[in-house]
């Protein structure tokens, strides 16, 4: 068989560890895998040197296209992804104005995505109490699942899930074979405790950090878990931020409970102190942590319970992001496309976490959890998506690419450089001499296989 292109002698990092071999590519898809391929190539790329991990699959990302494009947009928000190694997203159903409650706004999101993203996308519905007589239609339309907020999420048209609302959500979600997602932070905890810091005047980066503590958390993920036993439902907690969640999820899974969990890159890189000096470009909900509670996570993904990680990028223009108030500027951090490097230099070379590991929570895991049957992992048969990472290249992350200026990675060291992003075969990203070169590819939508159970874990230490 004569391919479209052959990677030479990478170190493909693969769920049963690193492996130096050629991978052929023709049609888009991984074709050929060995020690040596023979076939003739009509592109051949050297690897020596270089790591071939799957690309990243960033299973949250806020690209608020249509509607909020100023924010961040499909075009630039996959340019700063495709430089970070990802070749495949799944955008939530906010900010993007109207957010993506029904069919028309799915179309609408859709749309947007098919003309304007570099790499393959899915698409995330909305769980409101506006609109629980959509799912089915959302479902029908190919969402990935349902996100719900179990606190205020920032914008009115987004209303948080009630109680009721959440649990008839699982219930239609289970029936309808997809995954609900929850931003798990106790509105009642959350409301109190930042109106009490308001009325003393007190609006610093440290009373937004201590109107909610890790036991808001706690409570909004314990009462998810309780929803998703007695309903059935598979639930993904995205963004936790501390230790005791991630437990608490793991002691679920143990039950039965149909649970993954997520947690993000600025949990596992930066921490309160961090806040208190860079200020609201690392403001976020759940904020960000101690010190020891970042050493925990770490912990917990050494040892498989962390199930996935994902940027949760989410920018604002910068007149969102200044003021002395620290309750009012905009939440959200802008990751898109620092996540592999995260993984690399925090995990990988200061604290030892195996490759195929990082490649599961990156890359593998998400694409099982949101049944992305052709992605995830470097396999004959599976799309042709990969970054090409100098492993041990020091670098200054100067070069970003997403929409505005701000953002909380700029002037950050790490060691892992991304040389090159192909999607399905594509170069869609490369570092040259002169800077970084985009391809011209449009990404496709990526709709789910019918829901896989819990994905399988990479026994913790690696194989
Ligand atoms: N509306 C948002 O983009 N919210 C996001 N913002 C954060 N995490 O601060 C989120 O995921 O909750
Ligand atoms: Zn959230
Ligand atoms: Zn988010």
């Amino acid at each position: 068989m004569s391919l479209d292109l052959l990677i030479r002698g990478g170190t493909l990092v693969t769920p049963s560890g690193p492996m130096r071999a050629d991978l052929g590519v023709a049609g888009g898809q991984i074709v050929s895998l060995a020690l040596e391929v023979y076939a003739p190539a009509r592109q051949e790329v050297d690897a020596r040197g270089l790591h071939v991990f799957p690309g990243v699959v960033d299973a949250h990302v806020h690209l608020n296209e249509p509607g909020r494009t100023h924010w961040e947009g499909f075009d630039t928000g996959t340019r700063a992804l495709a430089a970070g190694g990802a070749t495949s997203f799944l955008d939530m159903p906010l900010n993007s104005s109207p957010p993506v409650l029904d069919r028309a706004t799915f179309q609408a999101k859709r749309a947007a995505g098919e003309a304007q993203s570099r790499l393959d996308f899915g698409l995330w519905g909305g769980l409101t109490p506006l609109n629980l007589s959509e799912l089915d239609e959302l479902a029908a339309c190919g969402v990935v699942g349902f996100k719900a907020f179990m606190s205020h999420s920032g914008l009115d048209e987004f209303p948080a899930a009630d109680d009721a609302t959440l649990y008839e959500g699982m219930r239609a979600a289970r029936r309808l074979g997809r995954v609900v997602a929850t931003h798990a932070e106790s509105d009642g905890f959350t409301r109190t405790l930042a109106q009490a810091a308001r009325a003393q005047g007190r609006h610093g980066a440290r009373d937004y950090l201590a109107s909610r503590p890790p036991i808001t958390e706690a409570e909004a993920v314990s009462r998810a878990l309780l929803f998703a036993a007695e309903t059935g439902a598979a639930l993904h907690l995205v963004h936790l931020s501390t230790a005791r969640a991630v437990l608490l999820a793991a002691e679920a899974r143990a039950r039965g409970v149909d649970v993954t969990a997520e947690t993000c890159p600025h949990y596992l890189h930066f921490t309160e102190e961090d806040v208190a000096r860079a200020g609201p470009l690392l403001k976020c909900a759940p904020p960000l942590r101690t010190d020891a509670e970042r050493e925990a996570l770490w912990a917990a993904l050494k040892a498989g319970q962390i199930d996935t990680v994902g940027s949760d990028h989410s920018p604002a223009p910068p007149e969102l992001k200044t003021g002395d108030d620290f309750f009012a500027v905009w939440g959200g951090i802008s990751g898109a496309q620092s996540t592999l490097n995260v993984l690399l230099e925090d995990g990988h070379w200061r604290r030892g976490v195996p490759l195929p590991l990082l490649a599961a929570v990156s890359a593998l895991h998400p694409a099982r959890r949101f049944g992305l049957a052709r992605k995830g992992a470097l396999r004959v048969g599976h799309d042709a998506d990969f970054a090409l990472v100098r492993l041990d290249e020091p670098f200054t992350l100067t070069e970003l690419h997403d929409r505005h200026r701000g953002n909380p990675y700029r002037g950050e060291r790490f060691r892992g450089r991304v040389q090159a992003t192909y999607l399905r075969g594509q170069p869609v990203y490369r570092q040259t001499s002169q800077g970084a070169w985009f391809g011209d590819g449009r990404g496709h939508l990526l709709t789910p296989a019918p829901l896989n159970t819990a994905p399988s874990p990479i026994p913790p230490g690696g194989p």
